[in-house]
């Protein structure tokens, strides 16, 4: 019988590989941590947290186990935390109360609205942590869309003069980084004239550049309460899923218009995006781990068919590898207390 392992084979493994033996430094753990090429730590780390209105307020997000909407006192106490692990930065995200929902987003442009409310407070309690915020209408609107729905459309530049007057509002309750995620057109360079005519040069942006199209964004609209209200979907403003020449377009422009960071959403199918832009632009780049990504490996490992911790830990490390400079992830501060201890 000719079974393989019968086969003599006619060269050596020596003769094949030429003695370059690349097990060799991974025959033991102290040689697999001398030749680690990436690195994860605290510093990688920006945690996305869920507001919600009220006192002493804690609902857990049913798609998302482990993460909370909380009310401002309470996210003090998580920056609180935060900033004692070293976690550099929180982004905030509002789950507005539905009465305060229209179809302009005007919920938005109220200085004391819970964005506002909860980055004065978190600055006031805990000055030494980042404060990011969006500049996007979909928690504001009653539709659920990033934009001014206008007879069936999604409005493209009066949705960017409200974006950018929003993001002046934030940097005035003192938003240390300006992230809108709502791929409107030119939204980047607006946000930026804005800041800069109101005093705010050194309030920064985060380009969410690349936002695809997405289903990974699933128990996201559940925690901020958007999920029974979005009809259609965001194709007309979001980047299909099936480009990658349109994402390096969409960053060449931010760039242009003066973004400070780069960001590409959603993080783990989207790694090819993450490289091709580092490479491309040699700027501080970011992955967003959305609500999805978070919702399978948590459900995964509360059925036992992966280890849950271990493939946190792998999907944070792949951002590295792939070229990102840092982590949204909602497993933040799980994270910074494990590399802690
Ligand atoms: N603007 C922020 C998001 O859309 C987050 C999406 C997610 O975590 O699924
Ligand atoms: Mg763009």
């Amino acid at each position: 019988m000719n079974s393989p392992a019968r086969l003599k084979p006619s060269r050596t493994v020596d003769e094949i590989t030429g003695s370059r033996r690349l097990r060799r430094m991974r025959k033991a753990d102290w040689s697999r941590r001398l030749v680690q090429e990436n690195h994860l730590t605290v510093n990688d780390l920006i945690w996305p947290i869920f507001l919600v209105d009220g006192e002493d307020r804690r609902e857990e997000v049913a798609a998302m186990p482990g993460v909370f909407r909380l009310s401002v006192d309470l996210a003090v106490k998580e920056a609180e935390r935060a900033a004692k692990l070293g976690i550099p930065a929180l982004a905030t995200f509002p789950n507005v109360d539905l009465a305060l929902r229209d179809r302009t987003g005007s919920e938005i442009l109220n200085p004391d609205n819970l964005i506002n409310r909860a980055t004065r407070a978190i600055k006031a309690a805990v000055p030494e942590i980042g404060i990011i915020t969006d500049a996007a209408l979909d928690p504001f609107t009653s539709h659920g869309h990033d934009g001014i729905l206008d007879g069936g459309i999604i409005v493209n530049d009066e949705t960017v003069d409200q974006v950018a007057a929003a993001a002046v509002l934030q940097a005035a309750a003192g938003s240390d980084i300006i992230a809108p995620s709502d791929m409107m057109d030119g939204r980047i360079g607006a946000i930026r004239d804005a800041l800069d005519a109101a005093g705010f040069q050194d309030v920064a942006i985060m380009s969410y550049a690349t936002k695809f199209s997405s289903a990974f964004y699933g128990p996201y609209r559940e925690a901020i309460g958007t999920q029974g209200l979005l009809k259609g979907d965001k194709k007309t403003y979001y980047i299909d899923h099936a480009n990658s020449d349109e994402a390096v377009r969409e960053t060449e422009q931010d760039l242009a218009e003066g973004a400070d960071m780069i960001m590409v959403k959603p993080g783990l199918p989207y790694l090819d995006i993450v490289r091709r832009l580092k490479d491309e632009f040699q700027m501080p780049t970011f992955a967003y781990q959305v609500s999805g990504e978070y919702a399978m490996i948590e459900a995964a490992s509360a059925n036992g068919w992966l280890d849950g911790e271990k493939a946190m830990l792998e999907s944070l490390l792949a951002f590295k590898r792939a070229g990102c400079d840092g982590i949204l992830t909602y497993f933040a501060p799980r994270v910074a207390e494990m590399l802690k201890g």
